[in-house]
């Protein structure tokens, strides 16, 4: 791969679900170390663009690559660079905190400390616990644990913080501010603007299936003549954010 291949290339990905076209022609080149928020209404077809590039669900026609691989075709050495927590997690629920850390690690030649992993996502009290046992913020904040275990090189989040308290919420951001002083590509999905205002570098508002603005937070702003990136999301949407939810 040349230094200027983007992390992430998506390129003209649909996606049809009997009648309805979740996602509809969208393109994204998102280039190494960048965090990528992805934003847009209920329904809009993040979820479904974020599953596509993480191989998880085929797309109907359009190609993805992630480091110069095919998600689907290289399965298994996208796995060792690649790290998803979608917004459903499919976890052993009779295993603990520790022993699914240690069950993801084993997966990878090189990972993240277990002690490391516990602080990052701040559950080193419930390592005995588990996973059944844990509260939905506690799940959600392993799931991310997990995905980071391998050190990927890529990071999809889908809804890092939905349903958090502030304080682990706070964690959360720090975590992914640590991975981008690692150079770490992260594509973020979110419904929070006080989130993507703050972590990332560029965002794709994705709005009935198509990537309609793709920008830094404060090119969006300027270019919808808005205040905030609340009022550029109305602007170039059309829609308000809260409305959906
Ligand atoms: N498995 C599925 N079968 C049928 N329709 C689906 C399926 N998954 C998603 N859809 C539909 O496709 C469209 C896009 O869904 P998707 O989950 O990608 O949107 P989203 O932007 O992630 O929404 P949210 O913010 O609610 O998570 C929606 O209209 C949704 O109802």
């Amino acid at each position: 791969m040349s230094s200027t291949a983007p992390a992430v290339h998506a390129e003209n990905l649909r996606k049809r679900y009997g009648d309805k076209v979740a996602v509809d022609d969208v393109n994204l080149r998102v280039d190494t170390g960048t965090v990528l928020g992805v934003l847009g209404t209920n329904g809009a077809g993040k979820t479904t663009t974020v599953e596509m590039i993480a191989g998880l669900r085929t797309p109907d026609r359009g190609r993805v690559s992630v480091l110069g691989l095919d998600p689907r075709r290289d399965r298994a050495k996208v796995r060792q660079v690649l790290g998803v927590q979608l917004q459903q997690a499919y976890l052993h629920h009779a295993l603990t905190v520790a022993e699914l850390i240690a069950l993801y690690r084993s997966f990878y030649p090189a990972p993240r400390p277990t002690e490391e992993l516990l602080e990052l996502v701040d559950l080193a009290e419930q390592r005995g616990i588990r996973f059944e046992k844990l509260s939905g913020g506690q799940q959600q904040r392993l799931s991310i644990a997990l995905a980071l275990a391998g050190r990927p090189r890529v990071v999809i989040l889908d809804e890092l913080t939905t349903g958090l308290d502030p304080r682990a919420r706070r964690r959360m951001w720090q975590a992914i501010e640590r991975l981008r002083d690692e150079d770490v590509t992260v594509l973020l999905v979110s419904h929070a603007m006080e989130e993507v205002e703050r972590l990332c570098d560029r965002v794709a508002l994705i709005d009935a299936g198509r990537v309609i603005a793709l920008d830094t937070p404060s090119g969006l702003i300027s270019r919808a003549g808005a205040e905030d990136l609340d009022g550029a999301f109305v602007a170039l949407t059309g829609k308000e954010l809260e409305d959906a939810e």
